[in-house]
């Protein structure tokens, strides 16, 4: 007797080990087809027998499916909510297993700009432009073939806030319950105005060739260093950078020498430089501007009757929180979710000089928002009653 494959053998082993996941083909929002996709996956813990209790964490902007780092590889690997997930933690994997997904456009294992087109020819700027729902229509469709009906819970922060509450907007029945932290319904003027600047300077790079650059040699690396500086700005919080660097030199430099030659540098510009230089040297550019328009694109109410609608029929159990500091998804935006979701909790601000990095770096914080999500996970099915107000 032939058996079908187990859906879940396409899933890598629970001890943080990268695998992929193909889909097939994918339609998105505008309508194009994204030919042969793949999901490059992880995940930490056992697999309930009923697929009951997975949690899915999607990640930011420039992060990817490594919640947590590995040291023991050959590659080693930091992680970017390390001590949040594993044994007794708020994600805890004695109970829970923790998947995470690269995102679709990403550069660490998904399908994206510097994957290979069917022709054999890198994508490139050929890419078709993604949304935020069209990221999470990828996992709805890894989700189905693996035959995963609701997730315990999906959380998230920044652009994984994004896709964790169009996951809560779009899917309600297959979200046990919610974390979004550090976003906001939709792109606001501000974010839309700081991140075309950031693709600006990674395009007008004559390394860009049209996006066209990958397998040349050349790489749009001083656009996109830029692009990290600016944003970086924007990630931290301006009394921090301030109480940090001030006006001070970098040490052995000299900003204000008599001409403009720019051979010194202020402490802060050397700190972007290093930001920069960071990013440049783990990420692509393609996959950069892809993702900063899908968040310019981001809006939760598009289609659904706007913004105050569609987050009022959604009955998800949630938890909201925002950054005291955050410049970028200012605190008036998570408070706006808090208001409008019936599902939530009342709003958790984060007291951090962080800025909006300080999704990432609050774990103090942020640790009892994920174990609390987990609570209203494991009260089941949600108070329909609440229903849309
Ligand atoms: C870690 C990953 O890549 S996981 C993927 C997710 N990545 C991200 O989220 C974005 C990348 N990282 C970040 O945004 C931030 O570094 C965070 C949020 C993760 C951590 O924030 P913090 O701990 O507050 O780091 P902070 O902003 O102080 O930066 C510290 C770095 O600046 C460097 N630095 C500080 N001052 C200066 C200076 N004057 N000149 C040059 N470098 C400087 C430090 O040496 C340190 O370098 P290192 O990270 O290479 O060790
Ligand atoms: N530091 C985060 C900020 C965006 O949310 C990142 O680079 O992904």
């Amino acid at each position: 007797m032939i058996r079908p494959t187990d859906p879940l053998t396409l899933l890598p082993p629970g001890d943080g080990t990268l695998g992929r996941v193909a889909i097939g083909d994918l339609t998105l929002s505008t309508g194009v087809v994204l030919p042969g996709v793949s999901l490059a996956v992880q995940r930490w813990g056992r697999i309930a027998d009923d697929l009951s209790n997975i949690v899915l964490v999607e990640h930011a902007l420039t992060g990817d499916s490594h919640v947590i780092g590995s040291v023991d590889s050959l590659h080693p690997t930091p992680g970017w909510w390390n001590g949040l997930v594993g044994p007794g933690l708020p994600l805890d994997t004695d109970h829970y297993c923790i998947l995470s997904v690269n995102v679709l456009g990403g550069c660490r294992g998904s399908t994206g700009p510097s994957s290979l087109h069917p022709d054999g020819h890198y994508w490139g700027a050929r890419f078709p432009a993604v949304s935020v729902r069209d990221m999470v229509e990828s996992e709805r469709a890894m989700a189905d073939l693996l035959g995963i009906n609701r997730w315990a819970a999906v959380v998230g922060g920044s652009m994984g806030g994004a896709r964790a509450l169009e996951w809560m907007v779009g899917h309600p029945d297959r979200v046990g319950a919610g974390c979004v932290l550090a976003v906001g319904a939709r792109a606001s003027a501000d974010q839309i105005g700081v991140q075309t600047a950031q693709i600006m300077a990674v395009t007008s790079d004559p390394h860009w060739q049209q996006g066209g650059y990958h397998g040349t040699g050349r790489t749009p690396v001083t656009g996109l260093g830029i692009a990290r500086r600016i944003a970086h700005l924007s990630y931290r919080g301006e009394v921090e950078l301030d109480e940090r660097f001030a006006n001070r030199p970098q040490p052995g430099e000299d900003p204000r020498g008599e001409d403009l030659s720019m051979s010194g540098r202020f402490a802060v510009q050397s700190y972007l430089d290093h930001q920069a230089g960071k990013l440049v040297s783990r990420f692509d550019a393609c996959s950069y501007v892809l993702l900063t328009d899908a968040l310019n694109r981001h809006d939760v109410g598009l289609d659904r009757g706007g913004v105050e609608r569609a987050l009022r029929s959604c009955p998800v159990p949630c938890v909201i929180g925002g950054v005291t500091t955050d410049r970028l998804y200012p605190l008036r935006q998570q408070e706006e979710l808090a208001a409008l979701l019936p599902g939530a909790d009342p709003l958790v601000v984060i007291d951090s000089p962080a800025g909006h990095d300080g999704f990432l770096t609050e774990s103090d914080v942020v640790g009892p928002m994920l174990a609390r999500t987990m609570e209203l996970a494991a009260h089941g099915t949600p108070d329909r009653s609440r229903g849309p107000a």
